[in-house]
């Protein structure tokens, strides 16, 4: 489960949230907003990649001072240098992380073919089948995807969802288009309850 507990978070003068609560507690979870209500940005929070925050988020009842230990994260919120290749961004992450190269994760979202291409030359979907595979390849006990489903083809869409629906991580995921999600038991929560 995460805890949100009296989050705070402002953006120059802008706040983001204000003293929020929240719990989600569901293996699967789809968060829902209207767009600029803060889904990204408590993702990043969580995943430890914004420290600059006031209040307390716990996995399973525990504070960590390294989240990003626990938490993996595919959003465009994480840019990966344009001049590496994609194989590159992936043995990065190998090394750091002491993960196998996600063999099965590259063919089943079709990405062999794409493996030596610059980051700055990839196609908008193939962008976000790097963040997916970068983040799915740790195995974590705490997945996040932001709008996972954006820009990927329809096949891959389906790949995707059939892979999510075999894991047994916590998994949020925030999701315009929460339909096909719901089939493998992604419960649908607003970010704020009215
Ligand atoms: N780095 C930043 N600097 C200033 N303001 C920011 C920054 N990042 C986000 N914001 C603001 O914080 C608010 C929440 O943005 P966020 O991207 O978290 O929303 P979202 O719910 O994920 O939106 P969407 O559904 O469009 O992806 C927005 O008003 C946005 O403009």
């Amino acid at each position: 489960m995460i805890s949100i507990k009296n989050l705070t978070k402002v953006f120059l003068r802008e706040s983001v949230f204000n003293n929020y609560c929240a719990d989600f507690q569901a293996q699967r979870v789809c968060i829902e907003a209207p767009n600029g209500l803060g889904k990204s940005t408590l993702f990043t929070l969580i995943a430890g990649i914004d420290r600059a925050f006031h209040g307390e988020i716990l996995l399973d009842g525990k504070h960590y001072n390294e989240p990003q230990s626990v938490v993996a994260l595919a959003s465009d919120a994480i840019v990966f240098p344009e001049f590496l290749t994609a194989r590159q961004v992936l043995s990065m992450t190998m090394k750091s992380w002491e993960c196998a190269m996600p063999e099965v994760l590259i063919s089943m979202l079709q990405f062999s073919a794409f493996l030596d291409t610059r980051v700055s030359a990839l196609s908008s979907g193939n962008l976000k089948k790097l963040q997916l595979i970068n983040a799915m390849m740790r195995n974590t006990p705490y997945l996040i995807l932001d709008e996972p489903s954006a820009a990927l083809d329809s096949k891959s869409v389906e790949r995707l969802v059939e892979y999510l629906g075999t894991t047994s991580n916590q998994t949020l995921m925030s999701c315009h288009d929460p339909d096909v999600f719901s089939k493998i038991g992604f419960e649908r929560q607003p970010l704020f309850v009215q």
